[in-house]
């Protein structure tokens, strides 16, 4: 019977994760940036990267939708999967990719369109709506998870970037959820927002996590502590440690992780 139980939880905990990525190497030219990084990302939660400054964690985020392709310099080895599937094999279209992992950058970046159209952009290239009215159905459903439908929903109209930056910020979102991603990459979303717009992001996060996996890159150890439920630290381009989170804060294995936790490193 134990043995069926065991086999069960080793069942379950195989079937929660959502990305897993072997032996990931990145390079820019000859700077080794990633090093060897083995990770399981669980579905429905929020893993936070956490570590000093240049240890790694954009790069690493990036890796999950394919974003440094766009870089020249850099080089990805490795394996990355998304449910299974190798994300870097040549019959993959990053495009498409791009729409099943969403991306939320540091600063809120709406497109110079209006709020309607910011959300429209990602259903409308990847062909998600056969009508107007879907295509309204769609943009209010975006703009409610992104928490920010009853502030514009009298003036969908009005370009994106006239609202304030925390709205912007939950318009980019609504725009990243709206092509119905299941993984939500976030490059320290709350970085260029007050301290009432971070909140509002943060419950959004909490939120997210019933329908996504989310990944969020963050300076602030307080903000890791309060979104996520596991955290992983970078040092140096490698990735030290990777735990529940309150074990990551109370009680870290290694001494990289300790003296960061403690401040004394980074
Ligand atoms: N576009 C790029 N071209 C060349 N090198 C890069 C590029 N982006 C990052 N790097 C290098 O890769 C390493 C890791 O940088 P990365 O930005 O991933 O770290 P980070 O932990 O996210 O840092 P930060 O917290 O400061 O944003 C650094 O040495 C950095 O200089």
């Amino acid at each position: 019977m134990e043995d069926l139980a065991y086999m069960d939880r080793q069942m379950s905990t195989e079937q929660d994760i959502k990305i897993s990525a072997k032996n990931v190497q990145v390079y820019y030219a000859d700077n080794h940036a990633i090093k060897d990084v083995n990770v399981d990302i669980a579905d429905k939660t929020v893993t936070a990267f956490i570590g000093p400054s240049g240890c790694g964690k954009s790069t690493f985020l990036r890796c999950i939708n394919r974003m440094n392709d766009t870089i020249d310099v850099c080089r990805v080895e490795g394996a990355i999967k998304i449910d299974g599937e190798d994300i870097y094999d040549k019959r993959v279209d990053p495009v498409q990719l791009r729409a099943k992992v969403g991306m939320v950058f540091q600063k809120p970046n709406p497109f110079p369109k209006s709020i309607y159209d910011n959300v429209a952009y990602g259903p409308r290239i990847h062909g998600l709506a056969k009508n107007r009215a879907e295509l309204d159905d769609i943009v209010e459903k975006a703009l409610r998870r992104g928490a920010i439908w009853d502030e514009v929903k009298d003036r969908l109209d009005a370009p994106g970037t006239g609202l304030s930056g925390g709205q912007q910020q939950r318009l980019c979102i609504a725009r990243a959820v709206a092509t119905e991603p299941q993984v939500l990459l976030m490059d320290e979303p709350c970085s260029a927002l007050d301290p009432i717009a971070t909140a509002q992001v943060e419950e959004l996060i909490d939120e997210l996590r019933q329908n996504y996996s989310v990944v969020i890159v963050t300076h602030s150890m307080q903000q890791a502590a309060r979104v996520s439920q596991k955290t992983a630290f970078f040092h140096l381009g490698n990735l030290v440690e990777y735990d529940d989170t309150d074990k990551i804060f109370t009680n870290p294995e290694d001494e990289r992780t300790e003296s960061y936790i403690s401040g004394r490193i980074g």
